[in-house]
């Protein structure tokens, strides 16, 4: 975990360069001496230039204020200049929007999911934390719902997340329990016409989507990150597509999708051999875009998204659709054929005896 800290501190760093750039209001003189300063201490180290005369009032502020850091460590300058940057930004921010938009506002008509908007962003919360927020299928026709209308709401970005303590454990197996031997085509079927337009929704979102991984994800919910725009992942998650050992295949245009993100040797562990990554690995592996100390998780993931959704909306939504039109015809046929597969799958001896396992209590992940 070392390694990867120190990595997204600088990777942070560079970010945080960017993020200044964009405060609207001149944070003072103050506040300016001690962001060179650090930004100084964390590129170059201690101050090493000799000192200016007493008159050049500027030059010496600057060279006092850099001074002032002594021996403190490049690795730590770095960490404080980007808590600088984060503080400042989110100042700016609630300013801004307190009036704007002072409070949250939850959409009703859901049942297994909670729906919110706040601060421009539409927060989509899985809801079933007794059972690991396991997805039934109420759940999928639900969050197709909330896509769509948060594709056309005012919010700039819409965030996907768990309540409690899963991220979510995938797909209900309860949608598979309970079938009659004569239903089980028509239970393939539609599970693979509802799988198609969940996942479509998901392909087709217009707006930038941000996974918010708050625990353990499973299954459906571990592929569907490659379509989402960024994730940030406590350092509590971990990433699990137990296919093979479910007798089931890979969905969420994974197959795809994944050997572009992280190789296909490292994709193949992940979706033929069941490998479970923890979040600095599956930050190693770029499915996760950073990794937060979970204690701070919450705290420091919303004062950034804040900060992200008060950037120009319809700027967002362009490049997002821009990127994405690049691939979305792919993405679709990727789909189709996942669909298609799984369908089978649903239907074969392996996929009902993990399912019977599971309901037995002889198999859990
Ligand atoms: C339209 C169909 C589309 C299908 C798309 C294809 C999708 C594929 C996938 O997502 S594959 C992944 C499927 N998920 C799993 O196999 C996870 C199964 N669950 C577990 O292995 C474990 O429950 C656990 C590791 C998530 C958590 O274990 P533990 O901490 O010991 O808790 P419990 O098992 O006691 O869980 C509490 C309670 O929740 C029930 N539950 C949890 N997850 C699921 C689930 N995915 N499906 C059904 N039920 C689930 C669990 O049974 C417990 O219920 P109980 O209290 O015993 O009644």
């Amino acid at each position: 975990m070392t390694t990867a800290t120190m990595q997204v501190s600088q990777k942070d760093f560079e970010k945080a360069q960017e993020q200044l750039k964009l405060l609207k209001k001149d944070p003072g003189n103050e506040t300016k001496l001690k962001l060179y300063a650090l930004f100084k201490q964390a590129t170059e180290g201690p101050c090493n230039s000799p000192k200016p005369g007493m008159l050049d009032f500027v030059k010496k502020a600057k060279w006092d204020a850099w001074n002032s850091l002594g021996n403190l460590s490049q690795d730590n300058a770095r960490q404080k200049y980007t808590e600088l940057v984060s503080s400042l930004i989110s100042a700016e921010s609630a300013g801004q929007t307190k009036d704007a938009s002072p409070k949250e506002s939850r959409h009703g008509g859901y049942e297994t999911i909670i729906v919110s908007t706040e601060n421009n962003i539409t927060k989509i919360m899985f809801n079933r934390p007794e059972r690991k927020n396991a997805i039934n299928h109420q759940m999928y026709r639900e969050i197709i719902k909330a896509l769509h209308e948060a594709g056309k709401d005012d919010s700039t970005i819409a965030v996907i997340t768990g309540n409690g303590e899963y991220y979510t454990s995938g797909n209900d197996l309860n949608n598979f329990a309970n079938v009659k031997p004569n239903e089980m085509e028509k239970m393939a079927k539609d599970g693979a016409e509802l799988l198609k337009e969940f996942v479509s929704s998901f392909i087709d979102f217009p707006k930038p989507l941000i996974a918010v991984v708050n625990g353990p994800a499973i299954g459906i919910s571990v592929t569907l990150l490659g379509l989402c725009d960024i994730v940030y992942a406590s350092d509590r998650a971990t990433f699990h597509t137990p296919f093979s050992q479910l007798g089931q295949s890979p969905e969420g245009c994974s197959s795809y999708l994944f050997p572009k993100i992280m190789g296909l040797a490292k994709a193949n562990e992940m979706l033929l051999f069941n490998k479970k990554l923890t979040a600095a690995q599956a930050y190693a592996w770029g499915l996760v875009t950073e990794v937060f100390p979970d204690g701070t998780f919450q705290k420091e993931v919303w004062e950034r998204l804040k900060a992200y959704a008060s950037l120009p909306k319809n700027s967002l939504a362009v490049s997002k659709q821009l990127l994405r039109s690049m691939e979305k015809e792919k993405l679709h046929a990727v789909n189709s054929k996942e669909c298609e597969v799984l369908k089978e799958r649903w239907l074969s001896d392996e996929c009902l005896n993990a399912i019977v396992s599971f309901f037995q209590r002889k198999s859990k992940l």
